[in-house]
């Protein structure tokens, strides 16, 4: 990293609190009888993808990355790029397509190359991809990635787990994934993981969630995307730690990746909408786990955010029953049924 760069960013962390203080001034809550109501009159920039309402929830699909990084036996290029067309199709508006990290740590994501030049893009999907380095973020703009997703850790061992550093180290690093990222102009978004619980750890104060995301933020990613990535939070630990985050970063500047690993995760993407997130991760079929959180298990369904969403007055977008065809078909593959309890209800009708 330059000097120039690392003087840019510690001056934006060193403006952390007072940007906090002012977040914090501009954005006050009321408790209606059954919701969370955010009243925002924060102006600063919001996601360049959907309008800020407060019924249109975009989802972000994730499970051609999240999804299929952890299977063991390796899927053919094709099928992934059929996948992403897939939901292309289905009226999903981003479609996570694979990763640029190194083939030694995630085998499976290996074809990332090839599966950016076979698929179709079609108008109006943004098709981001993970790049945890300056190497990945390199094959990615040579692959025509327009947008990018860096990822950290609230939790110290997660980190060197997932990607052999610490956390301080790998905001480093990703602050110059970001600096070149901004100057190719591409997007940005930011993951943070363990958001409520570590596989090696356990529980993880919302205040270094708060931080690394505030630090993912500051190096200017559109969006952060808070993960429960072990699926241990409950919807009052989530709220509470939202709350938390809330004081450093507008809700309409954050989104909900649950994995539904202890059955939690719907119940925690309503708790977040109550709390006003708009945007959702989650992964057709339920597919997926991480390779470095054993025992956890897929991101929730996409097809059972929608159904909850739709019957809850929200629009997505997503036509579901072309969606749950995708989750079949791709499960089938897959040598497996579709993980989506909403799938198999509406395909055995
Ligand atoms: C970050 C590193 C690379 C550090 O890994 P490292 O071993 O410390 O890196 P290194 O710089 O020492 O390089 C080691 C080798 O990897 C190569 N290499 C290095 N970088 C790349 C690259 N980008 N693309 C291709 N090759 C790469 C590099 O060239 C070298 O090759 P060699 O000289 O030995 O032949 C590694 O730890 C890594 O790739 N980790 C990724 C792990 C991962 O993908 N995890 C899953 C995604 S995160 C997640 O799922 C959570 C999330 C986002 O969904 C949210 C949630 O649920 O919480």
């Amino acid at each position: 990293m330059s000097a120039t760069r690392i003087s840019s960013f510690t001056a934006g962390l060193l403006s952390r609190k007072a940007s906090r203080a002012a977040g914090l001034a501009s954005c006050s809550r009321t408790f209606s009888s059954t919701r969370l109501v955010l009243k925002e009159t924060n102006t600063s920039a919001t996601s360049p993808f959907f309008p800020a309402t407060s019924s249109f929830v975009r989802i972000v699909e994730v499970g051609p990355r999240d999804g299929l990084q952890n299977e063991k036996k390796l899927i053919p290029t094709e099928t992934k790029v059929a996948l992403i067309n897939r939901l292309a199709d289905a009226g999903l508006s981003v479609v996570e397509a694979t990763s640029f990290v190194s083939p030694k740590w995630v085998p499976q994501m290996g074809d990332a190359k090839q599966v950016m030049a076979q698929i179709t893009r079609k108008p109006g999907v943004s098709y981001p991809v993970l790049t945890p380095n300056v190497k990945g973020l390199e094959a990615a703009i040579a692959a025509g990635a327009q947008e990018v997703a860096i990822f950290g850790a609230a939790s110290e061992s997660f980190s060197q787990k997932n990607i052999n550093c610490s956390i301080s180290e790998s905001i480093k690093r990703l602050a110059a994934v970001a600096d070149q990222a901004k100057a190719a102009g591409l997007r940005i978004r930011g993951y943070v993981s363990c958001v409520a619980g570590c596989p090696y750890e356990g529980r993880i104060d919302p205040r270094a969630v708060a931080d690394v995301a505030k630090d993912l933020l500051d190096m200017g990613c559109y969006e952060i995307s808070l993960g429960d990535t072990i699926g241990v939070g409950r919807p009052r630990e989530i709220q509470a730690m939202l709350e938390v985050v809330a004081k450093a970063i507008s809700v309409r500047q954050l989104a909900i990746h649950c994995h539904d690993t202890y059955g939690q995760a719907l119940a925690n993407i309503y708790a977040s909408l109550q709390f006003g997130v708009r945007v959702v991760d989650s992964s057709v079929a339920g597919l997926g786990g991480c390779p470095y959180a054993k025992g956890a298990t897929g991101n929730v369904a996409t097809e059972d955010v929608v159904y909850m969403l739709e019957g809850n007055g929200f629009e997505t977008g997503v036509d579901l029953k072309e969606l749950a065809r995708t989750g079949q078909w791709i499960s089938s593959e897959l040598g497996r049924p579709t993980g989506s309890r909403v799938a198999r209800a509406l395909l055995s009708k």
